[in-house]
């Protein structure tokens, strides 16, 4: 079906021949092309509402790098967005909400979770317009964030070193908190299933703010929501991604997912032996792209080593977007040359 299908064969758990590469954040300002795009338009947020222009930038790092899956360029703030809370992207700052969730009437005049969906046919029309341009090169990633990054975001208003707002309505507000997390989880199942009849190959849930909740908090108000959402999604392999919460893998293996995305600072024995049978993806320090192109080059196969076959490599998190683009071809080169032993 794909001229190259490698990530979607590593991603079923199937025998093969090199672990397939794609890194997370590849759309976006490490590459020039993107970088001159962005410039002539009004903000981040035309380039993600014109399904032209992100099916653009999608296919951009397929052509200049040969990372074998596309990630379809949106964000994960359009869900909130389509439940009814508009956000801005500041410049050198981040998301911003100027509307926030604190109440019960917050939440009540949020729109209901059926609807939202249908507020993002830009998406859908992103996803239609990029598999036109990859014409079955390779498969197409689609994406969601994880229902407590999606309220970290919502109660919070924006980005926080500790999401102590969030946080506190789990405490004084358990009964509402779950009541807001039912609904984002519920507008993400069925966005998401539309992004998979929209071309959609596998999906891959961001929890990036897992890493502040504790054990009991982690399995109550964000792992049952994500295995809401696997279930929801038979027949599609999903990859989970809860960044900083080691404790959080031996849930994460009991889902139904098929891939497990480990941040830079997990331990991949202790990993492997948590989430057993499963496909781990990751996760080599954004930062060590700095380095030369033969360092790059070497850490790279020390890591494709230690994870053995059973993985999609990619970084521990996004790629910074000022890293240079030599080292980013240096870690997709040296994967792209891999082969595993017999
Ligand atoms: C938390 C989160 C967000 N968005 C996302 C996450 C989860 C992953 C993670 O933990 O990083 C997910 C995301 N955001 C974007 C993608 C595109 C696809 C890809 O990975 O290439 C994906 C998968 C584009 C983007 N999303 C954003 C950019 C940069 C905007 C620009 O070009 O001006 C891109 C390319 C903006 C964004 N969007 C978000 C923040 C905090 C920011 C500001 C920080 C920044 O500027 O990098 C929310």
């Amino acid at each position: 079906m794909y001229t190259n299908d490698l990530f979607l064969r590593a991603a079923r758990g199937e025998r093969v021949e090199r672990p397939p590469v794609w890194l997370m954040r590849q759309a976006g300002r490490i590459l020039p092309q993107y970088r001159a795009l962005r410039a002539s338009l009004s903000g981040f947020k035309e380039l993600v509402s014109t399904p032209d222009l992100a099916a653009e930038v999608t296919v951009q790092p397929v052509d200049e790098l040969g990372v074998d899956a596309a990630i379809i360029f949106s964000d994960i703030l359009v869900i909130p967005e389509a439940l009814g809370l508009d956000y801005t992207m500041v410049e050198k700052v981040g998301p911003r909400f100027p509307k926030v969730i604190r109440s019960k009437a917050d939440v009540d005049a949020l729109r209901p979770a059926a609807d939202a969906p249908g507020h993002l046919g830009y998406v859908y029309d992103a996803l239609d317009a990029t598999k036109q341009r990859l014409a079955d090169r390779v498969p197409l990633i689609g994406f969601a964030g994880a229902p407590w990054t999606i309220f970290a975001y919502m109660v919070e208003g924006g980005g926080s070193k500790t999401f102590s707002k969030a946080r506190r309505m789990l405490y004084q507000d358990p009964q509402l908190s779950h009541q807001l997390l039912e609904r984002i989880a519920l507008a993400t199942a069925v966005y998401l299933k539309k992004k998979v009849r929209h071309g959609a190959d596998l999906i891959q849930l961001f929890d990036s703010w897992a890493g502040v909740l504790p054990p009991d908090h982690y399995r109550e108000f964000s792992l049952r929501y994500i295995d809401l959402i696997c279930r929801e999604l038979t027949g599609t392999p999903v990859t989970v991604f809860a960044k900083d919460a080691r404790h959080a893998l031996s849930g994460i293996g009991q889902l139904s997912c098929q891939v497990v995305q480990l941040d830079w600072i997990a331990d991949v024995d202790k990993a492997r032996a948590q989430v057993q049978g499963k496909v781990l993806q990751g996760n080599m320090d954004p930062a060590q792209l700095y380095a030369d192109t033969e360092q790059v080059a070497k850490a790279t196969r020390a890591m494709l080593d230690r994870f053995g076959r059973g993985h999609i490599a990619n970084l521990g998190h996004g790629v910074y977007p000022d890293t240079p683009l030599d080292g980013v071809k240096a870690f997709v080169n040296t994967v792209k040359a891999y082969r595993y032993g017999a």
